[in-house]
């Protein structure tokens, strides 16, 4: 097996507060990986520390053979080139189709002919299942339509690993439960995918490796350990 993300002893720092202390953690190509934890664990710290939106200082890192301690700054953006990243909030350009969305990124990315770009982005289309949708506008899409695009955008450079945080955030359970049969389909075709969440029922319905941000550090979670979501608890007691 080869790891396509591993941190030794990392320390995570947001400013100079200490999030996440002596992380240890190894991704292994192809693998399917949730990062769980309450609001503010860390979960996001940590996958900015994958895509160096957060600088390693302490410990050692390397992602897509990347190391991320003294990462020259010239080879961030070709680390992250080889990752696709998926944020809560679907970020399409408001005022433009889907195709135009798509073809922004391929040509900010470096792509020329017309007719490659027509194919990939047809092929990205076909692979969250929104094959009709280039002629679409954003506010013609639902928040699962668009988060799929989002997903198919993450695609387009063909990433070995996908970034997601949060990703079901603003969805409802059916969308979510469709977004993450679209996740699962990639990881099948090969590609890593690391998914920061805390929507508890959908890990349960759709069971892979977990680890968890608690207690200012990262540890393994148990395959039979029962998680509890504290939260929702909490909000079912309140309400
Ligand atoms: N830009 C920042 N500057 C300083 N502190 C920050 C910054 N961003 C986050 N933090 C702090 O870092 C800690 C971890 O935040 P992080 O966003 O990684 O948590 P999270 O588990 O992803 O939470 P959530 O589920 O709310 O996204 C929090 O205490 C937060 O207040």
């Amino acid at each position: 097996m080869e790891a396509i993300i591993e941190l030794k002893g990392a320390d995570i720092y947001q400013r100079e507060n200490l999030i996440l202390k002596d992380v240890s953690l190894q991704v292994e190509k192809g693998e399917f990986l949730y990062i769980i934890g309450k609001v503010g664990s860390g979960k996001s710290s940590l996958l900015k520390t994958f895509y160096v939106e957060l600088p390693l200082i302490e410990g050692e890192g390397e992602v897509v053979g990347y190391k991320l301690q003294a990462i020259k700054r010239k080879h961030i953006p070709l680390l992250r080139r080889k990752l696709g990243i998926v944020f809560q909030d679907f970020q399409l350009l408001i005022d433009r189709s889907v195709y135009k969305n798509l073809e922004f990124v391929l040509k900010a990315t470096g792509w020329k002919q017309e007719r490659a770009i027509k194919d990939r982005i047809r092929e990205v289309l076909e692979i969250v299942d929104m094959p009709h949708s280039g002629s679409k506008m954003p506010h013609q899409l639902s928040g699962g339509e668009q988060q799929r695009i989002v997903i198919a955008r993450a695609l387009l450079n063909n990433p070995e690993i996908i970034l997601a945080d949060e990703p079901t955030g603003n969805l409802d359970p059916e969308t979510s439960e469709s977004l993450l049969n679209v996740l699962k389909a990639i990881n099948k075709e090969g590609k890593t995918v690391v998914i920061a969440t805390h929507d508890y029922p959908l890990i349960r319905k759709f069971p892979a490796r977990k680890v968890a941000c608690e207690d200012g550090g990262v540890r393994e979670v148990g395959e039979e350990e029962e998680i509890i979501d504290f939260e929702s608890l909490l909000d079912d007691e309140l309400s």
